[in-house]
């Protein structure tokens, strides 16, 4: 057997017929994100309407013949979903429709998370670590969280990985370099289109050492204002050319985020997680925000201390405000 962990995980991925789950499931099964010794139970939640097409990825699955996975639960079933899980890929969501309002997509969700975070609270294991990935995902971590008070809200988080994955990228590309001697780019904020890649802090690897980004790319134009339009927009730009929502690097966004959470970041390296807030960098209690973060021992911490200009104040106060109208909104439909 491939696994010689003992005790295999339990881990949840909901909206598994769904386009970012159908690049994720290999990326788990395969070892990418708990580790090549971990065995793994895919816990495969989808609604009832689409459970034709779920039996058709099972199929899929076991015709891959992945090692570590010793078994698979697709269902329809919230209670089967959660129950006892360790790990959670809150990917399902309601789509945003043409026409619909941003707050009719919010009051949408808003009943999927409720109803999920009652099911993390009453099924799943207490320590649990949980991503949400569906949009909006920050507000819908915030709801999944406040419905599932006995896990600590630290375990409940949302993923901004795709936009620091993207960011990364466009700053190797643009400077002639590789993605790996790239690091601490900072996301702050909304997984949305106010969010603030944030280049300030950006170091590439040079000889073997790493040196601020000012001292190897001159064009601080491009850094500080054209990558924040590039980063933001790309969603759309995906969707423009694909004619579908970016998946491929959904996914692989998603298992970065879990794998940097289950063994920990490298030294001297930051990742974007949006975590609760306690107050940092003026962002008010109890948002879910993006930050930087290093992670040890499975905990998260928020990288103190940064220095904010006037032009990062300015940006992340956009972003807040953005996030605190959606937590107003989102009580409200949580109300009704
Ligand atoms: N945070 C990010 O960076 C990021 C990036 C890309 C996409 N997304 C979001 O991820 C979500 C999923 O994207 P996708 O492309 O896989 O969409 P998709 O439409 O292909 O799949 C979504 C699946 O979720 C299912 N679903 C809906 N309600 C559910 C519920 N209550 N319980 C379980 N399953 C449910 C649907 O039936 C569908 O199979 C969307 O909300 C999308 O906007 C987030």
């Amino acid at each position: 057997m491939a696994g010689d962990n003992k005790t295999p995980l339990r881990v949840l991925i909901t909206g598994a017929a769904g386009q970012i789950a159908y690049s994720l499931i290999p990326l788990i099964a395969k070892g990418e994100v708990f580790g090549q010794n971990q065995e793994i139970i895919l816990h495969l939640l989808d609604i009832q309407p689409m459970l034709g097409v779920l039996n058709g990825v099972n199929m899929e699955i076991s015709d891959c013949a992945f090692p570590l996975l010793r078994n698979v639960v697709p269902t329809a079933s919230v209670e089967e979903a959660f129950k006892d899980i360790d790990y959670a890929f809150l990917v399902g969501a309601m789509p945003r429709r043409e026409g619909m309002e941003r707050k009719d997509l919010l009051k949408a969700n808003v009943k999927i998370f409720k109803e999920q975070g009652g099911a993390l609270d009453k099924y799943a294991k207490k320590d649990v670590r949980v991503l949400v990935v569906g949009n909006p995902a920050n507000t819908n971590a915030l709801i999944c969280s406040k419905f599932a008070p006995s896990i600590p809200k630290e375990n409940i988080t949302a993923m901004t990985r795709l936009d620091q994955n993207r960011g990364m990228a466009q700053i190797a590309d643009h400077i002639k370099t590789r993605v790996q001697d790239v690091r601490k780019l900072v996301i702050w904020g909304n997984h949305s289109n106010t969010q603030f890649p944030d280049t300030r802090f950006v170091e590439v690897s040079k000889d073997g050492n790493w040196v601020a980004v000012a001292n190897v790319q001159h064009d601080a134009k491009w850094l500080k204002e054209s990558l924040i339009p590039i980063v933001q927009k790309r969603g759309a730009e995906v969707i423009a050319a694909r004619k579908l929502s970016s998946a491929m690097s959904a996914a692989q966004a998603a298992a970065d985020h879990m794998k940097d959470w289950f063994h920990g970041t490298k030294k001297d390296e930051w990742v974007s997680m949006a975590v609760v807030s306690k107050g940092e960098y003026g962002v008010p209690e109890g948002l879910v925000f993006s930050f930087p973060v290093t992670v040890a021992n499975k905990q998260w911490k928020i990288v103190p201390d940064l220095a904010l200009d006037e032009f990062a104040r300015e940006k992340i106060k956009i972003t807040t405000t953005e996030l605190e109208e959606e937590r107003t909104e989102a009580s409200a439909a949580t109300a009704e």
